[in-house]
């Protein structure tokens, strides 16, 4: 990894086949300790012991097709019918960083427990999903529930490996995850531009997105700068498009172009939590142009396709329980005095202390306000107002 004085360059990279012999594994720790707390983001290469190729193409593949279903089949699903902030969103509804942002999504939820009548309001971040019919994507549901049991077991074995770089008992982190844990699946699909005028003129196309007007090299907000709210996320970027990008603790972006065979790790808001900031919750966004959807020989590539799992913790852990984890002084000391420069939104910081259901709560609202003002209008609005004065703090 390149890195200098702290501050990543490059991303680095973790082997997976390392953890086949002892001698590999301690090197696999070391390599995980300096990726969680200098970067908080790392690509894991080597999957297929853990994720075989069928598995993850068949989620490829069947996620395309549930996304690329006409737009009345989609709406059929949509987020607005689920207080639960489950199923679809359309492009042009979501915001990060009180802007739009140019995707559209599913968002399904692996089996945990619904929330009980008495149960505090953030509880219902989880609920039931909304799911397509078997005959308008026939195998969606076989190929999404076997990726999802893969990258989830992985999450697991990558949960005690943590736990371990950090100096920390294999089980060290076990306590904070539900049983199952608790995992988020966003299918993401950011539609290509569509060119309007001025092809002829290299350098003067405009082009339409979802929410305006762009030149071929203007770059537009796929999803805008934000930190992750759960534990580890498991990104992956299923096109060849660039537009992901790291930010590093200087502020500068650095991209994170598409590597084959692997997954992007990174740390969420609830780890930063719970080993009191030894790993970074690392901002990143997609920031797209017109010609990050054209390949050098000019052919298009078509829509960006990109599908996180977020792993997140138990959602009614207290701000007690967040801060209970004793982490050895040797390493706490890597991080001693360090600032971080950051785009995201500093608004969500203190609900995440609070408990990760009240940050994860908090978050839904911002992102789809429309959903918020229908199942939560008095919420919501204190929320929209209480983000809109910080942002506007000086
Ligand atoms: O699409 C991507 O590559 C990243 C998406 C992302 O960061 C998110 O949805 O939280
Ligand atoms: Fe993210």
């Amino acid at each position: 990894m390149g890195s200098s004085g702290g501050v990543f360059t490059s991303l680095p990279t973790l082997d997976l086949s390392l953890l086949d012999t002892p001698q590999g594994k301690a090197r696999f720790l070391v390599e995980l300790r300096e990726a969680l707390v200098v970067v908080g983001f790392f690509y894991l290469t080597n999957i297929e012991r853990f994720v075989p190729p069928g598995v993850k193409n068949a989620f490829i593949e069947r996620s395309k097709e549930l996304l690329c279903l006409p737009l009345e089949k989609k709406l059929e699903l949509d987020m607005i019918n689920s207080k639960h902030f489950l199923g679809y969103s359309q492009t042009g509804k979501e915001r990060t960083a009180q802007k739009l942002d140019n995707r559209e999504m599913f968002d399904f939820l692996s089996p945990v427990p619904a929330p009980k009548p008495d149960d505090p309001i953030y509880m219902n971040v989880q609920g039931p999903n909304q799911w397509p019919d078997e005959n308008d994507v026939p195998g969606f549901r076989h190929a999404f529930d076997t990726y999802l049991a893969a990258v989830g077991k992985l999450g697991e074995i990558m949960n005690m490996l943590v736990a371990e770089a950090l100096g920390l008992d294999p089980m060290g982190l076990m306590k904070f995850f539900g049983s199952p844990p608790r995992n988020k699946v966003s299918l993401l699909k950011y539609p290509e531009p569509r060119l309007l005028k001025g092809l002829e003129s290299p350098g003067s196309a405009r082009y339409s997105i979802p929410a305006g007007e762009v030149e071929s090299d203007e770059e537009f907000q796929g999803v805008g700068a934000h930190k992750d709210g759960g534990c580890l996320t498991y990104l992956l970027q299923a096109t060849e498009h660039e537009g992901l990008e790291v930010q590093n603790k200087c502020g500068k972006w650095i991209p994170m172009q598409p590597l084959p065979n692997s997954l992007v790790v990174n740390v969420g808001r609830s780890l930063e939590a719970i080993t009191g900031g030894v790993c970074t919750a690392t901002t990143h966004r997609v920031n797209l142009s017109a010609k990050k959807f054209l390949r050098a020989d000019g052919c298009t590539l078509g829509p960006r396709y990109s599908f996180p799992v977020f792993q997140t913790l138990k959602m009614d852990l207290t701000s007690k329980e967040l801060a209970s984890l004793r982490i050895p002084e040797a390493i706490k000391s890597l991080v001693e005095g360090q600032q971080v420069a950051s785009d995201a939104e500093g608004f969500f910081e203190k609900y995440h202390l609070e408990s990760p259901g009240v940050g994860i709560f908090t978050a839904r609202i911002t992102s789809h306000p429309e959903v918020g003002r229908k199942w939560y209008p008095a919420i919501t609005e204190k929320i929209l107002k209480g983000q809109a004065e910080f942002g506007a703090a000086p």
